[in-house]
Formats: C-alpha cells, sequence, structure tokens
C-alpha cells in the first residue's frame, strides 16, 4: 500500500501501530506501506456499477486543544459506484478530509461505517486497491523526480514507471531534483506514484493544488483517461470549475453533512433561478422580510442575493430603493453559495 499524506502522525499512529506485524514504514515523508515480503495482493478487477464506497451514517468528533468538541462528521451516508468520479465539494472546515481520512482507513467513524469494495477501508488500501494523493508533503526534496518513482515502485513488483510517469505527464521530469519541480509538477508526481499499485480507487484531495490553468486541463485529461480504463475516482476540490468539467457527480456538504448530491447540472437546477445584485443602502438586507431569501455575498458594493422566485425578490428591492438591480442566470459558483449560505431571515 502506498498511502502520500501530508497527515504523517495520523498514518503513521494507525497503520505503524495497529499493522506492525504485517506493515513496515519507510519514514521519509511519504507513507510507504508495505507487507515485509513486498507482497502486494492482486487486486481484483473492479466491476463497473457494484459500489466501491458504502458510507453509511458515519459520525466523527474530535476534541480541540482547549477541550470543546468539534463535530467534524454528522451522519453522512452515500454509496459510489465503481467507475464513477465523484467530487467532494464544501466550504472549509465542512469535514471533507475527515471523510476522505476515513475512507482511507486513516481514522474511524465514532459511529456509522464505511465500506470500500466491501470489506475494510484499511484493506482497500493494504491490497493497493486504493490509492490516495494528498495536496501537498510527501515527498523527499533531494531526490530526482526517477529516483522517487523507483523507490516506491519497489514496493509494488510489476509496476510500470515508465507508464505511470507517463501517464502522469511527467517523463520530461526525470532527472529533475523534486526540490527543483514547481507545486504543479510535485503534485503530478504524487500523481504517478498514486497509479504504482494500479489501484482501482483513486483518492484525490485537491490535486491540482498549484497548478497552472494549462496543467489542470491536462491532469484532468490524464485523470479522464484513469477512469475511462475503469478506475473510481473520489476528488475533493475548491475549483467549482474541474467539479463542472469533470465531475459524473457531486456530494456537497456543509458543516459534515450531504446537503446536495447530484449531477453538477441538477445540483444548479436545484439551487435554481437566477442571482439579484443591487446595491442596497445600510439595513436594507434586514427589511427584505422574503421567505428564502439567501444572501451569498457582499462585494464591491454590491449585495448579492437568491430567492427561487427571482421576481419577487427583485420587486422587492426596487420597493426598498435598490440600485443598478442586476439578475443573472446562476453559474455552479451560485449555486453552491446559495446553498451553503444562510438565509437573511437567520
Ligand atoms: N484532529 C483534529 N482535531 C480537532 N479538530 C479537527 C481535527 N481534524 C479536523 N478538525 C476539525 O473538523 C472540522 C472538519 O475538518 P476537515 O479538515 O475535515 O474539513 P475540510 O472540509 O477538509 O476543510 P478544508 O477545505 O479547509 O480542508 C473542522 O472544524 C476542523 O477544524
Amino acid at each position: 500500500m502506498t498511502f502520500i499524506t501530508p497527515r504523517h502522525d495520523e498514518a503513521h499512529r494507525i497503520l505503524g501501530t495497529t499493522c506492525q506485524r504485517r506493515f513496515s514504514v519507510i519514514d521519509w515523508g511519504v507513507q510507504h506501506l508495505t507487507d515485509p515480503e513486498g507482497d502486494i495482493m492482486s487486486a481484483p478487477v473492479s466491476v463497473p456499477g457494484q459500489a466501491a464506497i458504502e458510507v453509511d451514517s458515519i459520525s466523527k468528533s474530535f476534541r480541540t486543544a482547549g477541550d470543546e468538541r468539534v463535530d467534524a462528521v454528522r451522519g453522512m451516508s452515500f454509496t459510489i459506484r465503481s467507475g464513477e468520479v465523484v467530487a467532494l465539494l464544501g466550504p472549509n472546515g465542512a469535514g471533507k478530509s475527515t471523510t476522505i481520512d476515513m475512507i482511507l482507513g486513516l481514522t474511524h467513524p465514532d459511529s456509522g461505517t464505511v465500506r470500500v469494495f466491501d470489506g475494510a477501508p484499511l484493506d482497500a488500501s493494504r491490497s493497493g486497491r486504493t490509492a490516495a494523493v494528498a495536496q501537498s508533503g510527501g515527498l523527499l526534496a533531494e531526490n530526482t523526480v526517477q529516483q522517487t518513482m523507483r523507490v516506491i515502485a519497489a514496493l509494488h513488483p510489476g509496476s510500470s514507471i515508465g507508464s505511470c510517469m507517463s501517464r502522469a505527464g511527467i517523463t520530461d521530469l526525470a532527472d529533475r531534483q523534486v526540490s527543483k519541480c514547481s507545486g504543479g509538477e510535485q503534485q503530478r508526481l504524487r500523481f504517478a506514484l498514486a497509479l504504482l499499485p494500479d489501484p482501482d480507487l483513486l483518492i484525490l484531495d485537491e490535486p491540482t493544488a498549484g497548478m497552472d490553468v494549462r496543467a489542470r486541463r491536462d491532469f484532468w485529461r490524464e485523470i479522464r483517461a484513469e477512469a475511462q480504463a475503469g478506475r473510481t475516482i473520489l476528488f475533493a476540490t475548491h475549483y467549482l470549475d474541474e467539479v463542472d468539467e469533470f465531475a459524473d457527480r457531486v456530494i456537497l456538504i456543509k458543516e459534515g453533512r450531504v446537503i446536495a448530491d447530484d449531477t453538477a447540472d441538477a445540483i444548479r437546477t436545484t439551487a435554481g433561478g437566477c442571482t439579484v445584485s443591487a446595491e442596497l443602502t445600510p439595513g436594507t438586507l434586514d427589511r427584505i422580510g422574503l421567505a428564502g431569501t439567501r444572501l451569498l455575498e457582499e462585494r464591491s458594493g454590491r449585495t448579492y442575493l437568491h430567492n427561487p422566485d427571482s421576481d419577487a425578490l427583485t420587486r422587492r428591492l426596487l420597493e426598498l430603493g435598490g440600485r443598478g438591480i442586476r439578475v443573472v442566470p446562476r453559474s455552479l459558483d451560485d449555486a453552491f453559495l446559495a446553498l451553503t449560505s444562510t438565509t437573511t431571515e437567520n
């Protein structure tokens, strides 16, 4: 199993202590965990349409240093089928990373269950069926790209360094020192490393962080190819255009709960209608009094609002002396803001 994660202590604690007999931990920043004989179990072929990930009513709380309880995940349920490309989307602190950690078996839910390929999450990671790419950390700066690939490939007999490097678009970077690679190039290296065990499930936590527009486009083309080859992809991202373009399905989470689970188009329709923006005098917001009105954001002197009945909202803003009123069909960004924001009545 190969873990590429900045959650060093977490992986070390769980895998290094609970699986010591079966696993060795080569600790040089990346968690490389394999059984001592280098015996990687062959991955069963996943069947399209079968459940790859089953998350059933999971909850997870933490205690802060000040002994306050944080409910990171609260009763979350969803199923991801083999071959799906699914985006986990939510504002900062929504519970995305905690959920991913539970799917990887790095941490366990306080209640509820997570199954990966109908087994324990850790077993799927152990057998190489799950591989993860985190957004940062986990690479040795002084090694070259090729050396990094070789070290990890040695843990996965039969893996093809050339193919994985080519699919991740880093063939030309083979002799470059990791420290000289840009953030986006390092990210592609992590991706190539994750491909080495030939995983059925790829979990990517903000995979394109640090990539420019072209690199992001190339990266997603490769991910698409991996999905078409039958791999299941779950990714967390803050880039809504990526969700729109690449995800078959979006699981939108807020405050540890799933608040929407559908295609990007359907979510846009659910959160439907138009965004209404206007220049408002102070205090106007409190006087709108139209049920279902949500404040999306206030920016550059304009207030952006949503109500399923945008005509009624427009009339109300006119009554209240709103100026420069604009009504525009909503983008996925708007839908995201609408679904994760609070109503003006709150
Ligand atoms: N080990 C921990 N100890 C205490 N609180 C934690 C711990 N891990 C996560 N949390 C808290 O749980 C909540 C969910 O965190 P999580 O990292 O899962 O969110 P996220 O959606 O991944 O956020 P981001 O987009 O900012 O990465 C946050 O309030 C976070 O501060």
